[in-house]
């Protein structure tokens, strides 16, 4: 597990585009027949990939959580960005379509990931982890994708009409911390989160997919007066500490899959930033 600690604002100045890359961008999380994560000091929040290929794959803990069991004292969002496979918790198994959620609670003993096609067109399962310390046990609940709460948001008008679908949130799929949901563009947007906003109770983190492999986000940071940029490919996650603007615009569609921990879960709790005021 890569361990990231946790930065200020002011840092954010002084670093150069390898020193913005290192510390926010999440590049390399899906590699084949591998569970590859990163532990962000921010809200404690650990960012995985599994991609099992000929084999299942297991969640296990870490030197860096002290915790042979992933969900010792963790629950996860799981959302599967690649073709058809199945989450095994405990003997229970959930087929993961394209887009579909898992909730994972505190105190599950055994996760397996597996691929129900990898060697065929669909390819593996792709399955995105976003985890933080829980206080309790919630239950482990599949969503199927798009099942979950829809806003319509944007405006073609404004090349940010795009569909938010809220899976595990105050009203829907219960966590104890992780909020998680998935965002698409509409063909011919490109603009997400625009008007942008920070939430300064809670982190997040953004993994863009569905996006071509020579396409890119450029993906707005940093302070609202004081911003900077990344450029983020097809499956690459970005930390967004609570005092980060997190906004994009791509090259090509994409979707994103947006995960917070934190102070508290009501999604509205955010403070707007409008272009004009952005620097
Ligand atoms: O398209 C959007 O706008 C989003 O998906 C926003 C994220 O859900 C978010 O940043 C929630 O705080
Ligand atoms: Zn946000």
């Amino acid at each position: 597990m890569e361990q990231r600690y946790a930065t200020s604002p002011d840092q954010v100045p002084g670093l150069d585009t390898a020193g913005l890359r290192s510390r926010y961008l999440v590049p390399d999380l899906f590699v084949a027949g591998e569970v590859r994560s990163v532990l962000t000091h921010h809200d404690r929040m650990v960012l995985a990939g599994a991609v099992p290929t000929d084999a299942p794959l297991d969640l296990v803990g870490a030197p860096e959580i002290r915790s042979e069991q992933f969900f010792a004292r963790r629950e996860a969002g799981i959302v599967n960005v690649g073709g058809p496979g199945t989450i095994t918790v405990d003997g229970t198994t959930y087929d993961a379509g394209h887009g579909s959620c898992l909730y994972v609670g505190r105190g599950a003993e055994k996760v397996t990931f597996a691929s129900t096609d990898a060697a065929g067109e669909a390819g593996p399962a792709r399955f995105y982890v976003a985890s933080a310390p829980a206080h309790t046990s919630y239950p482990t609940t599949f969503v199927a994708a798009g099942e979950g709460t829809v806003r319509e948001l944007g405006d073609p008008l404004t090349s940010n009409r795009r569909t938010l679908t809220q899976y595990i949130h105050e009203n829907g799929v219960r966590s104890c911390q992780v909020v998680m949901g998935v965002t698409q563009l509409h063909p011919g947007s490109m603009w997400n989160t625009m008007p942008a906003h920070t939430h300064d109770r809670r982190t997040e983190a953004y993994l863009y997919f569905d996006l071509p492999a020579d396409a890119r986000v450029v993906h707005l940071m940093g302070l609202p007066d004081e911003t900077r940029h990344l450029l983020v490919g097809n499956e690459e996650a970005v930390i967004s500490p609570s005092w980060s603007v997190h906004s994009g615009v791509g090259t090509a569609s994409y979707s994103f899959v947006w995960a917070m921990a934190g102070e508290n879960q009501a999604f509205d709790d955010m403070d707007g930033h409008p272009i004009t005021d952005m620097r």
